[in-house]
């Protein structure tokens, strides 16, 4: 245990999520000690209680004044901060979506030696969609029900599927005893012919400031089953974060998740 207040730095400090980190570390009653910016000044820092903190272009030169680091930037960003931060000791909650197996993997091996916690998604209620998606989707057969998800975002959103949308779908796969990328369907455009059974299917609406809306359908000949669910406001994810750097401190090397964080896995 620490005897000082927590010392947060975090990556992407001046994006959407940066500015509800930032409000959600000072809330709990940490320090935020750090940032880290792409090109944007620290103008744009707009929680006056941050003082004078260092805000930096390069992860490298926080490290050594913080004890975690959250990290919600770009995907592009993700293999240089997997090695800056494991090369420095520091533990890492990961938000950042849209990886691809290059970055998932740099992920992996950053986590054999420093402890990380990655979600698509820290809010509660999507951590608990994501484990009854597994459940509804070793009930509800294959080739009985077909699964789909649907996801809306801001209009500044780059990745689709969302990060939450693929966690959800990988969910349902595995209940089902499967892999995602083995049943994924692809997306529909022009003559693209039925749908296949067992197949698991994604939509993604873009428009306006809409923070993040997703539901799991699941529809057979006789009925239809929807759960979803709908953030209002980014604190949900930045209050999730916050909570994961404060457990994820005392951890040993490993790739956690929500469930961990939360105690359910
Ligand atoms: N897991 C979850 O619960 C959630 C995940 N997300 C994910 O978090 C990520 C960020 O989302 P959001 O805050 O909306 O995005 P923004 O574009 O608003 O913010 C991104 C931040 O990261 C910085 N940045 C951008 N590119 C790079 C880079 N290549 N290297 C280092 N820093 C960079 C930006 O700096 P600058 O301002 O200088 O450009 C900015 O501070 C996305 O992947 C999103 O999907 C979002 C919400 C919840
Ligand atoms: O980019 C966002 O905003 C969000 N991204 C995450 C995702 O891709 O699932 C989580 C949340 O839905 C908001």
């Amino acid at each position: 245990m620490m005897s000082r207040p927590l010392r947060i730095g975090i990556a992407g400090i001046t994006g959407r999520m940066g500015h509800g980190l930032v409000a959600s570390s000072l809330d709990a009653g940490f320090t935020v000690a750090a940032g880290t910016v792409r090109h944007s000044s620290d103008e744009k820092i707009t929680d006056p209680r941050t003082g004078g903190i260092k805000i930096s272009q390069n992860l490298q030169d926080i490290v050594a004044c913080v004890d975690v680091v959250i990290d919600f930037t770009h995907v592009s960003a993700v293999i240089s901060h997997a090695r800056i931060l494991a090369d420095a000791d520091v533990p890492w909650v990961l938000g950042t979506t849209g990886l691809t197996l290059p970055e998932q993997n740099a992920v992996d091996v950053a986590a054999l030696r420093i402890p990380v916690v990655q979600a698509a998604n820290f809010s509660a209620g999507v951590t608990l969609i994501t484990r009854l998606a597994r459940e509804m989707g070793a009930v509800l057969s294959a080739d009985k029900y077909d699964a789909e998800i649907v996801e809306m975002h801001h209009r500044q959103k780059v990745d689709a599927p969302s990060g939450t949308a693929l966690a959800i779908g990988e969910a349902v796969a595995e209940g089902r005893g499967t892999t995602l990328s083995a049943v994924r369907e692809p997306l529909r455009e022009g003559l693209c012919g039925p749908r296949k059974t067992g197949a698991i299917g994604f939509a993604s609406m873009r428009g306006g400031q809409i923070v993040g809306e997703h539901t799991l359908f699941f529809t057979s000949g006789t009925e239809q089953i929807e759960l979803g669910h709908r953030a209002f406001d980014r604190r949900v994810f930045a209050d999730g974060a916050v909570q994961a750097a404060n457990w994820v401190v005392d951890r040993r090397p490993r790739l956690y998740s929500m469930d961990d964080v939360l105690g359910l896995a």
